[in-house]
């Protein structure tokens, strides 16, 4: 068997995305010792329970320490005070990562934190579930998938890029280096905003007087199914994201509401060309989609393009 990419990984917070990493780390031998941390006991029991790592702590600092990579895998809100907890206990020469949904906030409260001799590089695996907790994970969740790294010192910690990218491809993932500022736009109108109109629209269904919420669920067309799968995501992670990447997400609204409310006056007017345009024009999106292989016939999110 060849060597571990990393001796010891430290996993803080063992949640969908902490425990999938913590099963594709396992099942592909990619580290030899795995810590894990989580603020949660009854989190940390379950993963032991599943046999997620080799040891597990409350206390996220004793996990960190003497670690080669650390990753945090919290909401992005406590990204900041996690860093500031681990840094003295982070060796010289560890990488120090994570993977939000946001970039630009999260390097913004992590980076005052990591010592000189730490590579910090912020991540971001486009995958995932609308479930969470550690029996949410699964190994296989990354395979085929983007994996968006965003250094803010890449110059000197160009090696250190180079080793966690090798780990993000032993978990079956293909990795981009991005800027922060540039994923978190990207992630508003891909992601962020998706989730957005779904939270609205299953909303807007349930406050409504004139249709019972037994009729909306009785009725629910697979459109609306769909749009309460995403709505059914992690609310606590959600606000996170929100309250991380408000102004992308505030610019990426206000374009949708425009274009909302052309989309109104043409049904208010009777516009038949411009409706029909624009779902020939959406429809040829989605066929593109599915021809770069990033998409079956069932929901699915951020597949990268399939090799020739
Ligand atoms: N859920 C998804 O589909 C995806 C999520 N992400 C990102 O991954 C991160 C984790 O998300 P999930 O695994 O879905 O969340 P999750 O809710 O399943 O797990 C988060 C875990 O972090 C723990 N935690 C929270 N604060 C903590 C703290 N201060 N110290 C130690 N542990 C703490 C919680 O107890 C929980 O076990 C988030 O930043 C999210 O934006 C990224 C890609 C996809
Ligand atoms: O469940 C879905 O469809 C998702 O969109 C999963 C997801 C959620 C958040 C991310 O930052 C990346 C992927």
């Amino acid at each position: 068997m060849s060597e571990p990419l990393f001796q010891r990984l430290t996993l803080i917070g063992i949640g969908l995305i902490g425990s999938s990493i913590a099963r594709a780390v396992k099942a592909r031998g990619l580290a030899g010792h795995v810590i894990i941390a989580d603020q949660s006991e009854v989190s940390l029991r379950r993963a032991e329970d599943l046999g997620l790592g080799d040891r597990y702590c409350l206390d996220a600092g004793e996990a960190a320490d003497g670690a080669d990579l650390v990753i945090l895998c919290t909401p992005v809100g406590a990204s900041g005070a996690v860093a500031k907890w681990i840094a003295p206990s982070l060796k010289a020469g560890a990488i120090l990562s994570d993977v939000g949904s946001t970039k630009a906030k999260v390097v913004k409260d992590v980076r005052p934190h990591v010592p000189a001799n730490v590579h910090f590089i912020a991540g971001h695996p486009i995958a995932g579930t609308e479930q969470s907790g550690p029996d949410a994970g699964f190994a296989t969740l990354f395979e085929n998938r983007w994996c968006i790294l965003t250094p803010d010192q890449a110059e000197q910690d160009a090696q250190a890029i180079e080793r966690l990218s090798a780990f993000w491809r032993g978990m079956g993932s293909n990795v981009d280096v991005m800027d922060p500022d540039h994923h978190d736009r990207v992630l508003a109108i891909v992601s962020h905003l998706p989730h957005l109109i779904a939270y609205n629209i299953v909303g807007t269904a349930d406050d409504l007087e004139t249709v019972t919420k037994s009729e909306v669920i009785k009725y629910s067309a697979s459109g609306f199914r769909d749009f309460t799968r995403l709505a059914a995501s992690d609310p606590t992670m959600w606000r996170d994201v929100c309250l991380h990447n408000k102004d992308a997400i505030l610019e990426m609204l206000g374009r949708f509401s425009e274009d909302l409310a052309a989309l109104q006056r043409a049904v208010r007017w009777g516009d038949g060309d411009q409706l029909f345009e624009l779902f020939t024009r959406t429809r040829g999106i989605r066929r593109s989609i599915i021809e770069a292989g990033q998409e079956t016939d069932a929901p699915d999110f951020g597949r990268p393009h399939k090799k020739d």
